[in-house]
């Protein structure tokens, strides 16, 4: 296709996807005066507050199946669009700087900058009274350098998000909160954050502690030492001081070489000294729900086809992110959560009032277990219907991931399903896979470009943190049914 007809024809994916997003919401709207409204960028929209029934309804949409095409319609059209105009030697640059924007990210959480604009209102508030506020929100023994952290950088960060579209400025050095940022929002006040600030994830969907963490940890930013060691490696300590052979991988992944640690990732998490880091983790599996939409659990499988007294069992299961999801909705199903020691030492509590009923009621537990052993039978005997096993063989290479099928298989009955929850990704061109978002007359990426990247860029960040390779296929399950 020629580029102004290719251009042409993106721009009517985006208008498409517009007119049936518009027909979406018309379809729902209360009344041909009353129009229900596309949600507003400039609103925040903060978890659990209260909303007017136009708003839930006009939240409630953006999940609708064929809204949510339209949605990653308009992304990936967008995405094709500024790739295709932009100059490529400003694109190179926007990405390299683009870690920034990441930094300014990972500061805003931090700082607890949502909850401060929350407070502060629609009007928002000025960035010196910002500063006031970020300072006093610091354990006294953990004061900000007043000559690092002055109000005069506090706004050029700021003023990077709302460019981003992060924040709003609403008057020049006057910030408050958007509806991207509100997402980031944790519902804690000023005065619960300044007094226990280790417990600004609990009883959250999660965001917050996930964007923490990932921000934190960008390990891929050491991909390219860990690719193509060079001779700066040789400054590095080795595993030979320790008594290993040295001709052994110094960094069997991205991770070890950004900490300079050979445990791996989720050791490293229980180590004393990484506590806050292993409570953020537990918190942030229920934030990386949002990436597939939190009830999408409910669709992966026909839980209703389970019988009243079915046992669920949660197989590396977190805090029970997952699992909880599917108990909520199927009141007679039974769940065991099987995870590391520490994770199960902390996951009911992680939970706050929001599920509390299904917890005292015993309906969900919480059992320790490695993976990699063998499994072992439930208390009361049962064989379970369900091993479930949600972005957990994402982590693995194949031989561990085969090790932890096999050792399901054992204790699988002739009924048992596996359900394996992780992300397939598509070649980013035409091929054989049935799979292709797009039709076939469509300009846009069969994977949906831009608009799928994010589980692209999970993929390189889980492959440098525990796997061994980015292109391991699991292609034998050991005779699990899949
Ligand atoms: C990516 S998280 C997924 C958590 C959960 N399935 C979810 O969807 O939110 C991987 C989980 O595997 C657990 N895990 C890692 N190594 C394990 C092991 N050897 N045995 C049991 N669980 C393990 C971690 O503690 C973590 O909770």
């Amino acid at each position: 296709m020629m580029t102004f007809a290719t251009l042409r024809a993106l721009h009517v994916c985006i208008g498409d996807a517009i007119n049936d997003l518009a027909r979406i919401y018309e379809a729902r709207s209360p009344s041909a005066l009353d129009h229900l409204d596309y949600p507003s960028l400039d609103v925040p929209h903060y978890p659990n507050a209260p909303l007017l029934p136009a708003e839930e309804l006009s939240e409630e949409l953006i999940n609708d199946p064929s809204a949510l095409l339209a949605i990653r319609h308009i992304v990936a059209a967008c995405g094709q669009l500024c790739a295709t105009v932009s100059r490529p030697g400003e694109s190179l640059i926007d990405i390299a700087v683009s870690v920034h924007l990441q930094s300014c990210m990972r500061f805003m959480e931090a700082a607890h900058i949502v909850e401060i604009l929350r407070e502060a209102g629609p009007q928002g508030m000025h960035v010196d009274g910002i500063h006031r506020w970020v300072v006093d929100l610091r354990p006294q023994n953990a004061q900000p350098n007043p000559a690092t952290l002055s109000s005069g950088r506090l706004a050029h960060v700021l003023r990077v998000l709302a460019t981003a579209h992060w924040l709003r400025e609403v008057s020049p050095d006057v910030f408050a909160n958007n509806r991207r940022s509100s997402a980031l929002d944790t519902g804690k006040t000023l005065d619960q954050l300044r007094a226990q600030p280790e417990k600004k994830y609990s009883d959250t969907n999660g965001l917050a502690a996930a964007v923490g963490q990932i921000c934190e940890y960008s390990v891929s930013s050491k991909m390219t030492e860990w690719f193509l060691p060079d001779v700066r490696e040789r400054r590095l300590p080795n595993r030979a001081s320790r008594g290993a052979d040295s001709t052994s991988v110094l960094y069997p992944t991205a991770f070890n070489l950004e900490f300079n640690t050979d445990f791996n990732f989720f050791e490293w998490l229980d180590l004393p000294v990484n506590a806050f880091d292993h409570e953020r983790f537990a918190h942030a599996m229920n934030g990386t729900s949002n990436m597939e939409g939190r009830q999408d659990i409910l669709q992966a499988f026909p839980w209703e086809t389970l019988s009243p007294d079915a046992v669920v069992v949660d197989v590396g299961g977190g805090i029970g992110t997952a699992s909880l999801t599917v108990a909520h909705a199927y009141p007679d199903i039974q769940v065991v959560v099987e995870d590391r020691a520490p994770v199960v030492e902390i996951a009911p509590a992680a939970w706050g009032e929001q599920y509390a009923h299904i917890i005292t009621s015993g309906r969900i537990s919480w059992r320790t277990r490695d993976f990699f052993t063998s499994w072992q039978p439930l208390p009361n005997g049962k064989t379970p219907n369900v091993f479930l096993l949600r972005t957990v063989l994402h982590d693995w290479p194949d031989d561990a991931s085969r090790t932890i099928l096999r050792h399901l298989r054992q204790g699988a009955g002739p009924e048992t399903k596996l359900v394996i929850g992780d992300a397939l990704l598509l070649p980013a061109c035409k091929s054989s896979d049935p799979a292709s978002l797009v039709a076939e007359d469509s300009p846009l990426l069969p994977n949906l470009g831009m608009a799928s990247m994010q589980l692209y860029l999970v993929d390189i960040m889980d492959g440098m943190s525990l796997k061994f390779g980015l292109d391991d296929e699991l292609t034998d399950s050991e005779g699990a049914d899949r």
